[in-house]
Parts: structure tokens; C-alpha cells; sequence
């Protein structure tokens, strides 16, 4: 989120500036998109040289990541020709000489560079036989300001124009020194002083001094952490601003009646709820008594029993003269929503539909009309039911499984659905998400949480199997089909190469039969009909197979409690999340359960953190925080687009805890100021009206 600092200042054309010009203002508006002062000043390094202190060549060594040294060019050498030029240059500090190499702009270093002059040299010292080595070191000559070492040089972006007319690290920081010896006066606090004192922050102005010329260590992190602070509250503000206004504008239906809802769990219920299930439904039934309408996200971990959840709050909304419905991401998982739940609704006198795009026209003849007149209470389906033609009489519970295959958009849609009052929404997914993330990506969302496993479960082994070791992995396998289990078998299926993994799928189904000559095999991949990928799903289902050899399509949500074996081929391919989802079709019944992660000799650092992390755990929540780490969370959520994301300093996998004080200071303000009025918190009005401008994010709240 941008932190536009508005006042008139700070409108001011960058060629006004000491050291810019019309002509570099022309190229810094081209090549960086700076404008305005206000552009300039916020456009932060990515990260600082610690040019504090000089070391000698005598102490240098291999593990440092930086050395600055202070010293006299011996000698310099042109070796090779054409592309293969290079320039060597032997540097002497008087303990030792270093090399310095350059591939580039030879000729301009020739022609700056005086053999006997003296210069400061930073850089990577990479150890070459007796001697240290820098590949294009940053040098200076010497001169007042840089003698004595003691400062941080910022680095910012730059473009390859830019360095080519010397506009670099060093020009910017200087334009920016002198920016912000100007404009010291003109920051405007952004945040209430209460804030500001009670998360001892840092002013605005000396943080902006910080963020980019720091004279410490220190400095440069109070300037970030105030910074990151003001950038998490406003986005936390937001959310829970929109929450408040959702919550104020928007009546729910109320199901208080509950009598449904006890026949079935006295009768009818297989087994006990965990506590962590009940508590999530006293949550969910406390919004349905509030009058207002829900949008709560239910998280929890694979094989956490969120499925009865939900059947059981359609129930509270159907015990109170409502319709419910439940939007699955695949056609394979609404059927088997539709399977799960057809008993229970026919013990209960429930009419439940499934509508999905494999649903016939004649098909469709029943269930639109019965969703139209009200006839039918359930309707399970995918996104088919999104369709302007599925409408409902009284549609007043919705809820989304596995959300982030769905947009904001489609959940939108689905509160069209009744506009008369909108349906209470619930969300629920598989992929847990960590809580820094779920704040910021689902902050305007109430949470749940099932962090419960039903009792009895036992961890799923995990073992990593190097492709020479596949006939141990099968021996494996035959163990647990002898007693009776059944197993999966899953290849990697991504677009670019679907050809050669429909190959691999195909290869392995007919070694799998040659292996295991004496079982039975279902297949499922992307290329079968709805019909034929439903057929092949319920042999396996019956027990009629025991091996299902598939792609990804089972990746979420299929429950068969009776298979205990997940190998997964070519593990390396998987995301970590995947792998965890994968996983978790087994280790649903009462049998010990196992994963085989399968992967080639060679892998990659971040493989390896992927494959011992699954075998070192099964909480989903703890595999969400890596993976947050390894992946970003951009790539986590594929919703960098959403514009919730945009954050420019904070790093959701390591700014946790300033996010937590930030969102925790939103909601005080909020409880205490719901409308923002109080004379204290006038710096948050006025710094929301300048992000207005530029945001529409903010543009609906008042
Ligand atoms: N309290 C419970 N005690 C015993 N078994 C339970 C309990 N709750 C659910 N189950 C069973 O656990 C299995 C997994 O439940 P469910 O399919 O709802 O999981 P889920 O949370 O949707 O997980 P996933 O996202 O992996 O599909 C099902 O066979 C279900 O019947």
C-alpha cells in the first residue's frame, strides 16, 4: 500500500530538485516512474551496504559476504579480446594484494582508473588460489565524505538505462539526502500519537531519514519497523473497517430453531464431534442468532471433519424455513459431497440436489425448478451453480469449499443469489493458511478454526524414496494391499508438459500392473469424461480396486478412509502445500497410514526443506509457514492481483508480530472510534483521504 504523504511539497515536480534537471527527471520519470517528490521519497532501497568500517586484506576471508577496503591500484591489465575481454586490476592496502575483474565497461575503467591512485573498494572477496578476488567491485575515489567509512550506502532498484547514465545507487541517495533535508518539515505524522507511543515508533519524519540514510544498524531497523507498523495498520484498518461496515449494513437471517439439528445428532450422528468441531459450531451458530450477516472462513486441516461442519450448519438453516447450498471446486468432490450427505438428508426428509456441469438437460428440468420453488433444501454442486439460471427461493446459507480456487468475484456472486438478505457465507478451506497471511487475505472475514484431529487418528509415516530405492517402496506397498488397504499413486500433471506427464501417468499405470499382476487398478486423470473419472473413483470407493493410479484431480478433498498408502511420484514437482493436501487423502480411518515421496537423485536446496519438512510433520499449519517462507505469499495464494497484497516493505513470512500489534491497534481504535470521529485520531482521517485519491480500496469507506 502506498503511504502518500499528502501535502502540496510533496507535489513537486522531481526536476525541481537539487542534482535532477529537466533531462534526468525525464528519465527517472520514464525509467522508475518518479514524478514527484512525494514518488521519489518513497521509493525505498531494497537493502543497505554496511559501509561503517574498512577491512584490511589481510583478515579476509571466505564466509564474508561484503569487504570494504581502502587501498592504491597497482597495476591494470586488459586480457582476452572481443567478448572474452577483461579487465584485471591488482589492489594493495599494504597487508596483502586482491584482484579486482571486470567483464563490463572495460574502457570506461580504463579511462577512470589511474594505476597508483587511491580509491575505496567494496564488494564480494571470493578467495582464488593464494588471492582474494572481487568481481566488480563498487569503487570511489577518495574524498572527504566517504574516509572515514561510517555510513550505509542504500541500494535501490535501478534499471539497466539508468546505470548506463550513472544514474545509480550512489546518485540516487544523494538526490535523496537532499530531498530529505527539505522536506523534513513538511511530514505529516500518519499515525495518532497514542500509536505512536504506546508501539514506541519511531516519528514519521525520522523514519523516512532512516529508511533511507541510516547511520546504524539500529536505526535503519526502528525506521523499518515503524514504517512496516504504519503500512500494516492501514491495511488492517481497512479490512476490519469493511468487516464493521459489513456487519452494520448487512442483516442475516436468523436460525435459532435447532430441532433438526438435535434429532440428528442424537440419531443419526457416526460418532462424537471433536471439541474443536463444537466450538466452531457454537461460532457459526452465534452469527446465525446475530441478526447480521456471516462471512466467517473455516480453516482446518486436512482429514479435520470440516465436511460435517457444514452439513450440519445447512441444517440450522433449513430447520429455519431457508435453502443451503455447498459450492465444490471439482466435480469429483461435489459428487462425493453429494454421496456423503445423501443419506443423512433422506433419514431426515431433506431433499439435497447435485447440480454440476455434467448435470443433463432433463436433469436440470428437476433440480432448477425445485431450487426455484423452494422444494429442494441442499443443492450441492461446483461452480455450475454460480449460473444466472440457478435460482432459489430462499438461499440462506452459502457455503465455498476450498475458496481460493473460487475468486472474491464468485463469492459475490453467490450473495446476489438472495437479494432480498443476503445468505450467510462460509467459507472453508483445506490449505491451511498462516495466520499472518489469513489477516491480511481474509481479514475482513471472521475466522474458524479446527485445529483437532477426531481421536484416534494416528500420524502418517512419511518416507523420502530416491528413485533407486523404488522396489523397497513397492514391497512396501504390497504389505498393506495384503492386509486389505488400498493405495494411491500419484503423478505430477502441469499444463506446459501435460504430453510428457500423460506419457509418465501412462508408463507408470503399466508398470504398476506388471509390479502388481494380482490387483486390480483404477485410473483417473484430466482426460477422462465426468463419467468415466466418476466410474474408475467409485471402484475404488467400493473396494473393487485396490490401487488408484491418478493425477492431481484427487489432490483435495477425497475421502476414502479405507486407503493407508500415498506414494507420490516425482515429489519434487509438488508445491508443499500439494504434497500436504496429497497426502492427506490418506491417514483418514483408524489404520496406520503412510506416504511415499518419491523424487530423483538430484535436488534442489528448496526440494530438499520440501521433503524433510513433510517428513518431520503433519501439522498443516506448520508446512503453511514454510512454505509461506520458501514461496511467497503471492504464489501461495495465487492473489497478488487482489490488490489486498500490495504491500511494499512488509514481508508477511517475517513481519508477523509487527502485524499482529498492528492489526490489534486497528481493532482498538475501531472499537473505541468505529467512525474514526475523535479529535486523536484526525492524523488516520486525513492520511485515509489522501489514500482515497489514489486507492479504490478505500473508496467505499467512509
Ligand atoms: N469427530 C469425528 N470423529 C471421527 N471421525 C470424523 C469426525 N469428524 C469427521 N470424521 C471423519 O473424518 C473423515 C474426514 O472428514 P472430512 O472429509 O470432513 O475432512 P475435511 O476436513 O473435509 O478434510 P479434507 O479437506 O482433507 O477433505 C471423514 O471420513 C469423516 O467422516
Amino acid at each position: 500500500m502506498s503511504q502518500r504523504i499528502n501535502t502540496q511539497f510533496f507535489d513537486t515536480k522531481i526536476e525541481f530538485l537539487k542534482g535532477v534537471g529537466p533531462t534526468r527527471a525525464v528519465t527517472l520519470n520514464k525509467e522508475l516512474k518518479l514524478f514527484t517528490f512525494g514518488d521519489l521519497v518513497q521509493y525505498y532501497p531494497f537493502r543497505h551496504e554496511d559501509r561503517t568500517s574498512f577491512q584490511r586484506i589481510s583478515e579476509l576471508n571466505d564466509t564474508m559476504s561484503a569487504a570494504q577496503l581502502k587501498g592504491r591500484i597497482r597495476s591494470m591489465t586488459v586480457i582476452g579480446e572481443g567478448h572474452k575481454r577483461r579487465l584485471t586490476v591488482e589492489f594493495t592496502d599494504g597487508t596483502g594484494i586482491v584482484e579486482f575483474v571486470f567483464f563490463q565497461s572495460i574502457d570506461w575503467h580504463l579511462k577512470h582508473l589511474k594505476e597508483g591512485g587511491e580509491y575505496i573498494a567494496y564488494g564480494k572477496p571470493q578467495r582464488f588460489g593464494q588471492r582474494f578476488n572481487f568481481s566488480h567491485p563498487d569503487l570511489e575515489t577518495i574524498n572527504p565524505e566517504n574516509e572515514g567509512g561510517g555510513y550505509f550506502q542504500p541500494v535501490y532498484n535501478l534499471t539497466e538505462t539508468l546505470r548506463k547514465k550513472y544514474l545509480d545507487s550512489r546518485f540516487l541517495s544523494k538526490i535523496m539526502r537532499s530531498l530529505l533535508e527539505q522536506a523534513t518539515p513538511h511530514f505529516r505524522e500518519t499515525l495518532p500519537q497514542e500509536l505512536v507511543q504506546k508501539y514506541r515508533l519511531l516519528p514519521k519524519a525520522e523514519a523516512m531519514w532512516g529508511i533511507h540514510l541510516p547511520d546504524s544498524q539500529y536505526a535503519l531497523t526502528q525506521a523499518l519497523r515503524r514504517l512496516k507498523f504504519e503500512e500494516l495498520f492501514y491495511n488492517q484498518l481497512r479490512l476490519l473497517k469493511n468487516k464493521l461496515l459489513q456487519k452494520r449494513e448487512y442483516p442475516g437471517q436468523v436460525f435459532g430453531n435447532l430441532d433438526m439439528l438435535k434429532t440428528f445428532y442424537q440419531q443419526h450422528l457416526p460418532f462424537g464431534l471433536t471439541n474443536a468441531q463444537k466450538r466452531v459450531l457454537r461460532e457459526i451458530h452465534d452469527d446465525f442468532k446475530s441478526g447480521k450477516q456471516m462471512n466467517r472462513l473455516l480453516q482446518g486441516d486436512v482429514g479435520s471433519g470440516k465436511t460435517i461442519v457444514a452439513f450440519i450448519s445447512m441444517l440450522m438453516a433449513i430447520d429455519n424455513g431457508a435453502q443451503a447450498c455447498l459450492m465444490a471446486p471439482t466435480e469429483i468432490l461435489a459428487d462425493q459431497h453429494y454421496r456423503g450427505l445423501k443419506p443423512f438428508c433422506d433419514a431426515l426428509g431433506i431433499n439435497i440436489s447435485l447440480l454440476t456441469g455434467s448435470t443433463t438437460k432433463k436433469g436440470r428440468k428437476i433440480v432448477l425448478p425445485g431450487l426455484q420453488d423452494g422444494s429442494i433444501h441442499i443443492a450441492v454442486g461446483t461452480h455450475a451453480l454460480l449460473e444466472d439460471t440457478v435460482q432459489f427461493k430462499n438461499l440462506g446459507l452459502c457455503i465455498i469449499d476450498e475458496q481460493h480456487r473460487f475468486g472474491v468475484a464468485q463469492r459475490a456472486k453467490m450473495w446476489a443469489k438472495n437479494e432480498t438478505i443476503h445468505p450467510h457465507i462460509l467459507v472453508m478451506t483445506a490449505t491451511p493458511i498462516p495466520r499472518t497471511l489469513a489477516m491480511t487475505l481474509y481479514g475482513d472475514l471472521d475466522l474458524s478454526i479446527i485445529d483437532e484431529l477426531p481421536a484416534g487418528r494416528k500420524p502418517i509415516e512419511t518416507v523420502h524414496y530416491f528413485e533407486t530405492k523404488r522396489l523397497a517402496m513397492f514391497g512396501r506397498v504390497k504389505e498393506e494391499i495384503r492386509k486389505g488397504r488400498q493405495v494411491y499413486i500419484v503423478y505430477p500433471l502441469i499444463e506446459e508438459s501435460e504430453k510428457l506427464d500423460y506419457n509418465n501417468l501412462m508408463e507408470g499405470y503399466e508398470s504398476i500392473q506388471r509390479t502388481f499382476p494380482e490387483y486390480h487398478i483404477s485410473m483417473v486423470h484430466g482426460k477422462l469424461f465426468p463419467y468415466e473419472k466418476d466410474f474408475e473413483m467409485q471402484r475404488f470407493v467400493k473396494g473393487e480396486t485396490q490401487i488408484m493410479v491418478a493425477t492431481t484431480v484427487i489432490e483435495v478433498g477425497v475421502n476414502v478412509p479405507n486407503a493407508s498408502v500415498m506414494v507420490i511420484e516425482s515429489a519434487e514437482r509438488f508445491g508443499l502445500s500439494q504434497l500436504h493436501q496429497l497426502r492427506g487423502r490418506v491417514g483418514r480411518g483408524a489404520e496406520q497410514s503412510y506416504c511415499y515421496l518419491m523424487t530423483g537423485v538430484k535436488l534442489s536446496k528448496d526440494t530438499r526443506i520440501r521433503i524433510d519438512t513433510l517428513c518431520a510433520t503433519n501439522n498443516g499449519f506448520d508446512i503453511a509457514d514454510v512454505d509461506l517462507k520458501l514461496r511467497g505469499p503471492g504464489d501461495l495464494t495465487g492473489t497478488q492481483q487482489s490488490g489486498l497484497m500490495d504491500l511494499l516493505l512488509a514481508d508477511l513470512a517475517k513481519d508477523g508480530a509487527v502485524l499482529k500489534a498492528a492489526r490489534e491497534a486497528a481493532d482498538e481504535i475501531l472499537q473505541e472510534d468505529p467512525d474514526l470521529i475523535l479529535p486523536k485520531n484526525e492524523p488516520i482521517r486525513s492520511h485515509i483521504d489522501s489514500l482515497r485519491k489514489e486507492e479504490t480500496n478505500w473508496s467505499r469507506i467512509s
